[in-house]
């Protein structure tokens, strides 16, 4: 059987519970998309090939699942840092119609880079998706565009991007920018990708969901 070599990519995607992180990793990866909810447990993880420039990569995709305490507070569930170390860019998505989603990425990116701890936390890769800008054409939004954006600059110039998953609307856009900003931060994977060094992988895709 013939095995063919690509680059494997792991992004994590964050953010409040709700704000469709599932949905947009859905949409991307499977073209589909569901107006019914059903919170994350766990973790979602899908793959998807792509071809950039001359170098076909598998895009892995991690939803990390977060969950409530008493105080209504958001953290992470403590999935062990070696899940999160080894990747190669973190996306995070608020709902542009909640307020609130949007004033959780400090903690969002901080927590990524305390619970990663990347080599250089100061250039690692982040990507900010502000999802659900279909909602009521846009007249509910309560995060203006020039908000969402000037947080972006003042964390070192991340890329922004407003998105439906419910539309696929600047869906593929946004996530091949996540690829292309994980192939320029490629680096220790045969570390930290356990089992999975240098991603030698047969024949087609495999994506699926865990509930670990
Ligand atoms: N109108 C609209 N609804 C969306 C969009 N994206 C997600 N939703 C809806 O929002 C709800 C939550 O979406 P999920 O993708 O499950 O959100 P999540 O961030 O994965 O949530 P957790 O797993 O709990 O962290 C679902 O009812 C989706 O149908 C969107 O772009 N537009
Ligand atoms: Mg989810």
């Amino acid at each position: 059987m013939a095995t063919r070599r690509r680059t494997l990519l792991k992004v994590i995607v964050l953010g409040d519970s709700g704000v469709g992180k599932t949905s947009l990793m859905n949409q991307y990866v499977h073209n589909k998309f569901s107006l019914q909810y059903k919170a994350t447990i766990g973790a979602d993880f899908v793959t998807k090939e792509l071809q950039i420039g001359d170098k076909l990569v598998t895009l892995q995709v991690v939803v990390v699942v977060v969950i409530w305490d008493t105080a209504g507070q958001e953290r992470f569930q403590s999935l062990g840092a070696a899940f999160y170390r080894g990747a190669d860019c973190c996306a995070l998505v608020y709902d542009l119609n909640v307020s609130k989603s949007f004033d959780s990425l400090d903690n969002w990116h901080e927590e990524f880079l305390k619970q990663a701890n990347p080599s250089d936390p100061k250039t690692f890769p982040f990507i900010v998706l502000g999802n659900k800008v279909d909602i009521d054409g846009g007249r509910s939004r309560v995060v203006s565009e020039k908000k969402a954006a000037d947080w972006c600059a003042s964390n070192g110039n991340i890329p922004y991007f407003e998105t439906s998953a419910k539309e696929d609307y600047n869906v593929d856009e946004a996530f091949l920018t996540i690829a292309k900003t994980a192939l320029a931060n490629e680096h220790d994977q045969d570390i930290y990708f356990q089992g999975i060094p240098e991603a030698v992988i047969e024949n087609e895709p495999r994506g699926g969901g865990c509930a670990c």
